[in-house]
C-alpha cells in the first residue's frame, strides 16, 4: 500500500486518505545477475485492495503450478493467471476484487514484457494488436479539482501550467459547487484556452440526478466542450441514455465500471453514441488487461472503434495499451496523485501527444520517485 493522499476534492470524494496497492512479482528469471521483477499498482481513485490480495489473489497465484502460466511457445502468459486468481469467485458484484486482480495482472504484464526484452506496447502490439503500434498517444491533462482556498486565479494558473507542459486539452471538475459558480469556473478556464470549448472536458464524478444532469447539460452545451464526464451514477444506465438523447455534445463515462459485464450493460442500455462518445474503462481498476482485451472484443462486436476509448487513470500501463491497441488516447495527471501520477520523468508532451519509453516493460524504472517506492517492496 502507498498513500496518494492530498487536499483535493471532486464532486463526490476528497482524497485526504486515498491510497493504492502496489505489488512486486520477483521471478526466477535472472538478467544481469538480478531477478527480473514485475511491478503493478492499482491506479487511483479506489483504495488499496490489500486484504483481497493477501487472502485470495496472491495465495492462489503462488500455489499455481508454474507450467499453468506458460503458453505453448514456452513464454509467461499473463492472461493464464485470470482463471487461477478467480478460482472459487462467484460472478457479478465485482466490487474491489477487480482492483486486486488488476494490480497482479499489471505486474505480470510488466514481468512478461521484461522477460521478452520489449517495452510493453511493442510486446502487446505483436501479441494482441496488428504489430504496428502507434508511436505517440493523445493525452489530456486532468486536474481542475476543488481545493481549500483555491480561487479562479489558481484554477487558471493550474491550466496555464498544463498548456506550458505541452497539453492542448485539459479537464476540470464540476458538480462540487452550484451551477452558477461552476459556470464561472468553466468560463475562467475557457479564457485560458482562447475561448475554445473543444479543448476542455468537465467531470461530474457521478454526482447528478437526471434533472441536474439535464440542467447542467443545457447550460454547458453552447460551449462545445471536449466531453461531459460521468454525469450520473456509473450504474444508472437509464440516466445516461436519457442524457444522451438531450445533450448533443460528447459524453464520456466508464471509469467506475469494473468488468466486461458492466461495460456491456453500458453499451447495451446506456445510450452511448459510437460517433461521438468516449469510454473510460480503466484496465488497472477492472481486472487488468486480460479483461480489457475481452471488453475490446465486446466493443468491436457492438460496432465501436477502439479509438473511442480513452482510459481513466493517467498511468503508464494504459499508455502502452493505448499505443498497442490503437485507442483514442489516455488520461494524464501531470500534477496530482504523487508518486503514482504522471508518466516517465523524461516523457515529453507536444501538442497533447506523448511518445513511449523504449525501456523493457511498463517503464516504472524511468519514474524515479515511484520506482523508489516499488523497489522498497523487495529490497
Ligand atoms: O477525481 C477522480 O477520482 C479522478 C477522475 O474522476 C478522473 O480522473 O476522471
Ligand atoms: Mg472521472
Amino acid at each position: 500500500m502507498v498513500p496518494i493522499s492530498s487536499q483535493i476534492r471532486n464532486a463526490w470524494i476528497d482524497f485526504s486518505t486515498m491510497d493504492c496497492s502496489i505489488v512486486a512479482l520477483v521471478s526466477d528469471v535472472v538478467r544481469d545477475g538480478k531477478p527480473v521483477v514485475g511491478y503493478g499498482f492499482s491506479s487511483n481513485g479506489r483504495y488499496s485492495a490489500g486484504e483481497i490480495l493477501r487472502r485470495r489473489v496472491l495465495p492462489r497465484l503462488m500455489a499455481a503450478e508454474p507450467d499453468a502460466l506458460i503458453n505453448d511457445a514456452g513464454e509467461l502468459d499473463p492472461t493464464k493467471a485470470w482463471p487461477i486468481v478467480m478460482n472459487n469467485e462467484k460472478p457479478g458484484g465485482h466490487g474491489e476484487r477487480s482492483v486486486a486482480v488488476g494490480v497482479v495482472d499489471m505486474a505480470l504484464f510488466d514481468l512478461a514484457s521484461k522477460i521478452a526484452g520489449q517495452p510493453l506496447y511493442r510486446y502487446l502490439s505483436e501479441r494482441y494488436g496488428d504489430g504496428q503500434p502507434d508511436d505517440k498517444v493523445f493525452v489530456y491533462a486532468a486536474g481542475g479539482y476543488y481545493a481549500p482556498d483555491k480561487g479562479m486565479r489558481d484554477l487558471q494558473d493550474e491550466m496555464r501550467g498544463f498548456l506550458d507542459r505541452g497539453y492542448r486539452v485539459v479537464k476540470m471538475k464540476i458538480g462540487g459547487a452550484d451551477l452558477s459558480e461552476d459556470l464561472k469556473r468553466i468560463e475562467a478556464v475557457l479564457e485560458v484556452l482562447d475561448g475554445d470549448g473543444s479543448r476542455l472536458a468537465v467531470d461530474v464524478n457521478g454526482r447528478f440526478d437526471l434533472a441536474t444532469a439535464l440542467e447542467y447539460g443545457r447550460a454547458i452545451e453552447p460551449y462545445g466542450l471536449f466531453w461531459y464526464e460521468e454525469v450520473g451514477d456509473p450504474l444508472d444506465y437509464r440516466l445516461n441514455a436519457v442524457l444522451a438523447e438531450h445533450y448533443r455534445g460528447s459524453i464520456a463515462t466508464g471509469e467506475n465500471l469494473f468488468s466486461l459485464q458492466d461495460a456491456r450493460n453500458l453499451i447495451r442500455y446506456g445510450g452511448m453514441r459510437p460517433d461521438r462518445d468516449y469510454l473510460q474503462f480503466d484496465p488497472a481498476l477492472s481486472y487488468g488487461l486480460t479483461e480489457y482485451l475481452r471488453t475490446q472484443e465486446m466493443l468491436a462486436q457492438h460496432g465501436w472503434s477502439s479509438r473511442r476509448c480513452i482510459p481513466h487513470g493517467g498511468h503508464q500501463f494504459s499508455l502502452h495499451i493505448a499505443a498497442a491497441l490503437k485507442l483514442g488516447g489516455n488520461e494524464s495527471y501531470p500534477g496530482e496523485f504523487q508518486p503514482t501520477g504522471g508518466f516517465a520523468d523524461d516523457a515529453v508532451v507536444d501538442d497533447s501527444y506523448v511518445g513511449l519509453t523504449e525501456m523493457p516493460g511498463i517503464g516504472f524504472e524511468g519514474k524515479a520517485r515511484f520506482y523508489e517506492v516499488l523497489r522498497a517492496l523487495h529490497a
